[in-house]
């Protein structure tokens, strides 16, 4: 379980990211609308909210699928905001998806390779010359997605095509996925949705696994137990703002986090 979790202020310094009063805008829908957060080194935090409060725009903002209409969004204390999303996967920022979507045909071990950052054999000019060290390469990729494929328990499916897995298996497979490219920040989208019982305690045991190697994770996720064993802090967002922050147990016991819940259920 986690100590007590310190607070932004006992330890100044870069933030893994940072948004500062960002806003986006659908037309007359403000989906964010002055959200300033920020993730140090090293944390597992939560972002939480009822259906609609603005996670996955959060999400789409800080990973570079949609720009901000207005704010700044810092990855590792280097503004972003105006960047494509692959520059930000190259700055050290990974993302998984609520449904993840792994190419059905392809073998688990392809479909973790996909992820990995530099492909070596795609640089054609001078690979026509070094078709060796390309064959190095992609057998050095091959054995590091086998690697993280056991890491998550799924090295016994290595070789199968993806379509053979649960949907609790497809989230392992997301997880050793985003962790091909090496991130040092990953948004985790929803990790427990879906997911059943026994494979759920799995999911949590390797995520604070690669935690323990110095990633840090920001997660939006709505099961509260599954909050409460993987993060130390939380946000809590509601139709677009900040409403809270704190530990799961603190901002659970927020009236105004109850309120916003309820009528969101409304
Ligand atoms: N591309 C878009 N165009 C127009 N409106 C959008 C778009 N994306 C999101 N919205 C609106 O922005 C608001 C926030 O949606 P968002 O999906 O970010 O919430 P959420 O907290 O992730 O909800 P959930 O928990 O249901 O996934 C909603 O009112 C949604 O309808």
């Amino acid at each position: 379980m986690h100590a007590a979790p310190p607070t932004l202020s006992d330890a100044p310094g870069t933030a893994a990211i940072e948004t500062r009063n960002v806003v986006k805008r659908f037309g007359g829908v403000a989906a964010v609308d002055g959200v300033s957060l920020a993730v140090r080194p090293g944390e597992i935090v939560g972002l939480i909210g009822p259906n609609g409060a603005g996670k996955t725009t959060m999400f789409d903002l800080l990973a570079g699928r949609h720009a901000p209409t207005s704010g700044e969004i810092l990855v590792a204390g280097r503004p972003v905001q105006h960047e494509q999303a692959h520059r930000r996967l190259a700055a050290g920022l990974g993302r998984t998806f609520q449904i993840p979507r792994p190419f059905p045909e392809m073998t688990l071990t392809e479909n973790v390779m996909t992820a990995a950052q530099r492909h070596v054999g795609e640089a054609i000019l001078p690979n026509l010359f070094r078709p060796g060290r390309v064959a190095a390469a992609e057998r050095a990729a091959a054995e590091r997605a086998r690697a993280l494929l056991d890491f998550v328990a799924l090295g016994h499916l290595a070789d199968q095509p993806a379509r053979v897995l649960s949907g609790g298996q497809r989230k392992l497979l997301e997880l050793a996925r985003v962790m091909m490219a090496e991130p040092a920040t990953i948004l985790l989208d929803e990790p427990a949705a879906g997911v059943n019982r026994t494979l759920l305690g799995l999911i949590v045991d390797r995520i604070l696994a690669v935690n323990a190697r110095g990633v840090t994770f920001l997660v939006i996720e709505h099961d509260m137990d599954m909050v409460a064993r993987l993060c130390g802090r939380v946000y809590v967002m509601a139709a677009g703002r900040l409403l809270a922050e704190g530990a799961p147990a603190e901002v659970a016991r927020d009236r105004r986090v109850v309120e916003a819940y309820l009528g969101g259920a409304a």
